[in-house]
């Protein structure tokens, strides 16, 4: 029989995480969430044929609790959870930073928790969700997790020292590429091209790259060096990319976002 699974916090990551679950074939009456406001419950409710129940109410009713608010939220819902939540209840945290000790120390003793970091490319089922098992959490909570989280993309295991650098990367990656895609788009309107026709040049770009480097195997330098012809255009902007330092950036920014993750150890920073 299926288990009940409660989201609790279903903001932007908790919704993505629901709609692919019911995308994927779980029963909506299988399915529980919870908001802090009740204009977004009664949202949830309507768009998903959910139920949207207390913070109390998930945690006596659901087998797996995920909570899905922000690293600074957590300490105030686990204040107001631990009381309910038996300690037989898979919790799984989706939050940023925050540790499976964070947890354990505020719920029952023995309270298997499994900690992912997943990413917004949920929405269309393509996330990298990285898990990690807590001290109490076994391979059968591990699978359980993947089983989730695999309705939404592809599931990878790392021990838990390994879930800042994994935040760094692939929680935050999509924004990177967002963030290059706004710029190149800039460039095309720079070089005169329509704005719409720039960002479908840039985004189909991004999409034959990616798909290049899932399937085909090669190195990125590989690939790269394929589209770098010599005294051609490529590497004309391959060397005011060095020179602008680029790749030193990329580097540093994801130093700095794994860095902050580990800030947000404490879930309230
Ligand atoms: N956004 C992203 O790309 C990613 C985010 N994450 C992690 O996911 C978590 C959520 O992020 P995101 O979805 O972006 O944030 P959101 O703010 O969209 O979602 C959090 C939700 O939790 C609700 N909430 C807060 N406290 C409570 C409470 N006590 N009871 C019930 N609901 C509550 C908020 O309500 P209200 O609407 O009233 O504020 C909000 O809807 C974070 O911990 C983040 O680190 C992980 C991977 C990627
Ligand atoms: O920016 C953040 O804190 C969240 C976690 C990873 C992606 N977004």
């Amino acid at each position: 029989m299926t288990q009940t699974v409660a989201v609790l916090g279903t903001g932007k990551i908790g919704e993505a995480l629901l709609s692919g679950m019911i995308r994927g074939g779980w029963p909506a009456s299988k399915l529980l969430v919870t908001a802090r406001r009740t204009e977004r419950a009664e949202e949830l409710r309507t768009r998903y044929g959910v139920e949207a129940v207390s913070n109390a109410e998930a945690a006596k009713r659901a087998d797996t609790l995920i909570l899905t608010v922000k690293p600074q939220d957590m300490a105030k819902l686990l204040d107001e959870l631990a009381p309910h939540v038996p300690a037989d209840r898979l919790v799984i945290s989706g939050a940023a930073g925050v540790p499976t000790a964070f947890f354990e120390e505020r719920l029952a003793p023995g309270t298997p928790v499994v900690r992912v970091m997943t990413n917004t490319p949920a929405l269309v089922d393509e996330a990298m969700s990285v898990i990690s098992a807590g001290s109490h959490a076994t391979a059968a909570h591990l699978a359980h997790t993947e089983e989730i989280f695999g309705s939404v993309g592809k599931t990878l295991r790392v021990p838990e020292s390994q879930q800042d650098a994994a935040t760094a990367l692939s929680g935050s990656g999509p924004a990177y590429f967002y963030f290059l895609v706004e710029a190149m788009t800039d460039a095309g309107i720079l070089l005169g091209l329509p704005r719409a026709q720039a960002h479908d040049l840039i985004v189909q770009a991004a999409i034959g790259a990616a798909v290049m480097l899932r399937d085909s195997g090669e190195h990125p330098v590989k690939l790269r060096e394929a589209v770098t012809s010599p005294a051609g255009t490529t590497i004309n902007a391959i060397v005011e990319l060095e020179k602008h330092g680029v790749r030193a950036a990329l580097i540093a920014a994801l130093e700095a976002a794994r860095d902050r993750s580990r800030e947000l150890a404490s879930g309230n920073s």
